[in-house]
């Protein structure tokens, strides 16, 4: 079964700010991007990745595909997340069986994860890693509190999301005209209930500035490999 990598690093970042989109910024030593693409290197379960970057980075992308062997190819994203990933499956047709789709601007994924989503991708067609709610969580409207959803049924969704490969391909060619914010709800729109795999709080995404100071205290105590 051969297993490729979408690695989504084609946002802009404006939610965080600055020139240079926040996969490109380093911390602590090297950038963000490259430290799932040293996770994917040194994992037995993927064979090759693909990396999306924006308009005007290719000399990142060049340096990023020389320094990692896995990466088989770079292309430029889109202007929507679902757009990147779109790219990402047309290049990677015909090419493998499973994929794992990631975002750059996670970059605390372990190679024991990596191996748990492929392994159960066989039996279960899509899986994802996710967290469970410990806060209560309210659905609100422009500001005032409509109702409260049931905790133990709430689950905060991480990537990377693996998808048997034609299957999250007809997702996103079937639901094309969607902007939807993952990439599992392509398949749970085929009626697909994807597999959550119970994981770390660590495999944040980094947003705002403040999630770089604690990706930054993370590496820094020690508490990613
Ligand atoms: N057109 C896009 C938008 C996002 N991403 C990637 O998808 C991941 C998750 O997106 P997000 O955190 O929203 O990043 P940005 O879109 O860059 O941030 P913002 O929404 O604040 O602009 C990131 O690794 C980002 O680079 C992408 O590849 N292509
Ligand atoms: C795919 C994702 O990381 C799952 O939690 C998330 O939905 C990405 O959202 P964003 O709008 O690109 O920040």
């Amino acid at each position: 079964m051969k297993t490729c990598a979408i690695l989504c690093a084609a946002g802009k970042g404006t939610r965080f700010g600055g020139n240079t989109p926040k996969q490109f910024l380093f911390l602590k030593g090297k950038m963000i991007v490259e430290y799932s693409l040293e996770v994917f290197e040194k994992s037995h379960f993927i064979d090759k990745v693909v990396l999306l970057v924006p308009q005007g980075f290719e000399d990142i992308a060049k340096y990023l595909k020389n320094k990692f062997n896995k990466i088989i190819s770079w292309d430029y994203g889109g202007k929507e997340r679902a757009d990147t990933v779109k790219r990402g499956l047309e290049i990677l047709k015909g090419e493998c069986d499973v994929v794992a789709i990631h975002d750059a601007a996670r970059p605390f994924i372990t190679l024991q994860l990596i191996e748990k989503l492929v392994k159960e991708v066989k039996f279960h067609f899509a899986v994802a890693p996710g967290i469970l709610a410990n806060d209560t969580v309210k659905f609100v409207e422009d500001g005032y509190i409509q109702n409260t959803l049931p905790r133990s049924n709430i689950c905060l969704i991480q990537t990377p999301q693996v998808f048997k490969f034609d299957l999250i391909y007809r997702g996103y060619e079937m639901f094309k005209n969607e902007f939807f914010t993952d990439d599992l709800q392509y398949v749970e729109q085929l009626g697909i209930k994807p597999k959550i795999v119970e994981n770390s709080k660590i495999n944040f995404k980094i947003t705002t500035k403040e999630d770089l100071m604690i990706a930054e205290a993370i590496v820094e105590k020690g508490y990613w490999y």
